[in-house]
């Protein structure tokens, strides 16, 4: 397990919602995190990309305390929570009840679980069954679920993935909205660049087992893909992660346009 962070270490913890030094983790032979470094404030909202099979998941694991470190340290809020990419809910239990899982189900927390559909637009669904919902619904119940904990740290690995593109902007903008709103310090796992640039504070980047990135998102809120600024800082992101994203324009591209001429 990581060690929590209480407010009273050496280092100005109180302000930190993760803190993850020098860490390193193997897989057998393969290392996979080496020297890896992440400071999260509180209330900030941090975007972590990387190629597949860098390591991200695993930096969530290790935040999770599922997965044990071989060297460094990791100081981690407390009070934290997880999204994945599927909404994972009980079969058997209507939608609230998914909310309050783990919970004592007081009347008060029946009240907090209401509350917490609303805000995810779900107020109509309170007692659906989960094989009822959409994929975009079941990840809006979800998301109250973690909402309803207070999460001073929410961790979301790819939590929009599986999702159609239409439902993940509204998804994007919801989260957006109930970020703000709460405040939590959140740890953002995604493959989509843009994702990253409409919601995070700060965008790092893994690659071989370190941080390759770490920079800030100077865009105002609320923001859109055409917002000044966007574009440069797209190109910048796809650059450090090796991806050009040109559609038709291969190396062979020129030649056969010449040929056709
Ligand atoms: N329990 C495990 N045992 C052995 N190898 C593992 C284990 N968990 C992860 N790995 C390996 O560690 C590497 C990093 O995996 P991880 O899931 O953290 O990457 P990722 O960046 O999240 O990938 P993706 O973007 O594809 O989800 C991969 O090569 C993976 O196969």
């Amino acid at each position: 397990m990581p060690d929590a962070i209480d407010g009273n270490g050496g280092r100005d913890h109180g302000v930190l919602a993760v803190d993850m030094r020098g860490v390193g983790k193997s897989f057998g032979a393969s290392p996979i995190l080496r020297g890896f470094d992440l400071a999260i404030e509180r209330g900030s909202f941090v975007a972590l990309l990387g190629a597949s099979g860098s390591g991200k998941s695993t930096v969530l694991r290790i935040l999770l305390g599922l997965e044990d470190i071989d060297s460094g340290s990791v100081l981690v809020a407390p009070n934290r929570t997880v999204v994945f990419q599927d909404a994972r809910l009980v079969r058997n239990l209507d939608v609230s009840a998914n909310v309050l899982i783990g919970q004592k189900r007081t009347a008060a927390a029946r009240q907090v679980a209401v509350r917490a559909l609303h805000e995810v637009g779900l107020s109509h669904r309170l007692h659906a069954w989960p094989h009822t919902l959409s994929g975009g619904e079941a990840q809006r119940v979800a998301l109250a679920r973690a909402l309803v904990r207070e999460p001073q740290l929410l961790l979301l690995d790819e939590p929009f993935a599986a999702l159609d593109a239409l439902t993940r902007i509204r998804m994007q903008q919801l989260v957006a909205e109930l970020c703000d709103r709460h405040q939590p310090a959140v740890l953002l796992v995604t493959h989509d660049v843009d994702e990253a640039l409409l919601l995070a504070d700060r965008v790092v980047i893994l690659r071989e087992g370190a941080l390759a990135l770490d920079r800030p998102v100077p865009l105002g809120r609320p923001r859109n893909r055409n917002a000044p600024g966007f574009a440069a800082l797209r190109q910048e992101l796809l650059q450090i992660l090796g991806v050009n994203d040109d559609v038709g324009a291969g190396p062979q591209a020129p030649a056969i346009r010449g040929a056709a001429e």
